[in-house]
């Protein structure tokens, strides 16, 4: 009996999804109509409440002459019913709940929550003594006069498309950061938001960013000849993707890179990476290495004296991991020559309308890590100053296939010389700083803001004139530093060439006396060639 009466309650059930879906198949015409109805007429409404009243009318009586000439036209009555009928069907073909979470109505939380980011908006938008009947930003006045398109996601507010007055500074990036903040600590902290300011319409869009991927470890990356990944990024900027593999995961994930190119037609032949301490600087210098082994040689130069090197020491393709400025010195100096000297021979090959030879097109990468300990220590000592030492190859280094990547902390960006900051046209920021310093560095201040607790890695980078993107960089540390898990550390010490000879004492043997330098010998300088 119970069993019986289970199931008919469950045939009834059936029987009535299946009516309702039926009469609803029979019905959906009218219901597509009839909210698109809802939406045009709930617009034409925020239009109504949203235009100036003196514009109003003007607007009105168009839109009537546009009336009365179709229906003068022949067939003209006709066609306007049949466009009428498709725009409402257009707006009504989805559901309330569009796929992407946007609702034509919001509900009275929703609202509620509108309507107190838009009364906090105001004191940065209204204008005192406004002479306008009904500005858009005013203490009495409603949401629905100032946002124009909203998104809701988990019941927190994700997208927002709001209008603001023309006096309004948007050309200040005091003034845009202040409202910036104002909605990203009103819409939810612990979330980066991206700003676009559309200062020609007065609109300013915001969108919520997913968290960029942190479980990327060093790894061969496809890349063509002559291109260098950085990072990774969002797919709204960049629309090119390449296989990652993720820590813990078989199969690889489609992830847009952050893709630097260099070579003879390279607009940014050299990088500058500027962090806060521990944000990741030597591991994309790492990184940056890991990569250039697979085509060319590489010379390393660690100011920091830290040993955070010391992996590559004695390994095919490395030319030297200098720790000391007597061996940074007599590094950089090589480095100058080697790129007159390969200038010299590819003008020479080109002269006699020969190739380039070999070993001026294989790529030379000088990898300086906080070069303003140099600095400062040659100043005290009176030598010359390993930054000069790099004019030649930032200069030149294009036409000689010589890449030079800079990394240094904020606290010592003063010491920068001019020569790397005018050849670095690749700039990179990393770490947990304000938009103004990201953009002293990077030219331009991000759109995106404000990351709050940013994992090692993280900040931003910019190619040239590009514009300033999101960058997490794939996690390289340092084999022997035991702070870093062991997958990553793994991952490094599989892509490393192998060492020029057996195990011996080691690189910690130095030539120079801080106990970090390689016992690598740099290939003569081809005297003779070169001049
Ligand atoms: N992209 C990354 N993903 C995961 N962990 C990272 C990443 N970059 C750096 N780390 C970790 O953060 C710590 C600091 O990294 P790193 O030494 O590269 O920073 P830094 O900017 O050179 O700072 P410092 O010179 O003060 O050490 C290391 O433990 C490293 O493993």
């Amino acid at each position: 009996m119970g069993r019986w009466a289970m199931r008919s309650r469950w045939n009834a059930r059936k029987a009535v999804r299946a009516g309702t879906d039926s009469a609803l198949d029979v019905l959906h015409p009218l219901l597509v109509l009839g909210r698109g109805a809802h939406r045009l007429a709930g617009w034409g409404l925020a239009w109504w409440t949203r235009t100036p009243r003196e514009r109003r009318g003007p607007t009105l009586f168009a839109v009537a002459a546009c009336g009365v000439l179709l229906w003068l036209l022949p067939y003209g009555p006709m066609l306007m019913g049949l466009g009428l009928l498709g725009t409402t069907a257009w707006y009504g073909r989805q559901s309330a709940a569009g796929p992407d979470g946007s609702r034509a109505a919001p509900t009275a939380v929703e609202r509620a929550r509108l309507q107190a980011l838009y009364e906090a908006l105001v004191p940065y938008f209204a204008l005192e003594g406004d002479p306008h009947p009904e500005p858009l930003y005013a203490y009495d006045g409603g949401w629905e006069r100032a946002f124009e398109e909203f998104v809701f996601r988990d019941g927190r507010i994700s997208g927002l498309l709001l209008r603001y007055p023309p006096s309004f500074r948007d050309g200040e990036l005091a003034a845009r950061l202040r409202v910036e903040r104002l909605l990203a600590a009103k819409t939810g902290r612990g979330r980066e938001y991206r700003f676009c300011w559309d200062e020609e319409c007065n609109l300013l869009e915001m969108t919520a960013l997913e968290p960029l991927p942190t479980r990327i470890h060093a790894q061969p990356f496809v890349t063509a000849p002559g291109e260098t990944v950085l990072g990774f990024t969002d797919g709204c900027e960049i629309h090119r993707t390449v296989p990652v593999h993720f820590l813990g995961e078989p199969a690889p994930r489609d992830v847009p890179p952050v893709m630097w190119r260099t070579g003879p037609r390279s607009t940014e032949q050299h990088l500058l990476a500027v962090g806060t301490p521990g944000s990741g600087t030597s591991s994309l210098l790492r990184s940056l290495a890991l990569q250039a082994l697979g085509r060319g040689e590489v010379l390393i130069v660690d100011g920091d004296g830290g040993g955070e090197f010391a992996s590559f020491a004695a390994r095919h393709g490395v030319l030297g991991v200098e720790t000391t400025l007597p061996g940074a010195l007599t590094a950089l100096e090589w480095a100058a020559r080697e790129t007159e000297r390969r200038l010299l021979s590819a003008g020479r090959a080109r002269q006699r309308g020969e190739n380039v030879p070999e070993d001026v097109r294989r790529p030379l990468w000088v990898l300086v890590d906080r070069p303003a300990a140099l600095t400062h220590l040659a100043r005290t000592e009176g030598r010359t100053d390993p930054q000069e030492l790099l004019r030649m190859p930032l200069r030149h280094g294009r036409a000689a296939g010589v890449t030079v990547a800079v990394a240094e902390q904020f606290e010592g960006a003063e010491e920068l010389g001019d020569a790397v900051l005018t050849f670095t046209r690749a700039r990179v920021v990393l770490g947990a700083v304000s938009p103004e310093q990201v953009g002293g560095v990077l030219g331009e201040a991000p759109q995106t803001g404000p990351p709050l607790g940013v994992p090692p890695g993280r900040g931003f980078a910019r190619l040239g004139h590009g514009p300033v993107l999101r960058l997490q960089v794939p996690a390289t540390p340092d084999p022997q530093d035991e702070t870093a898990g062991e997958a990553e550390r793994n991952a490094v010490r599989e892509l490393l060439p192998e060492p020029v000879r057996g195990p011996g004492p080691g690189p910690a043997q130095d030539r120079g006396g801080s106990g970090q330098s390689a016992d690598v010998q740099l290939p003569a300088p081809p005297a003779g060639r070169a001049t």
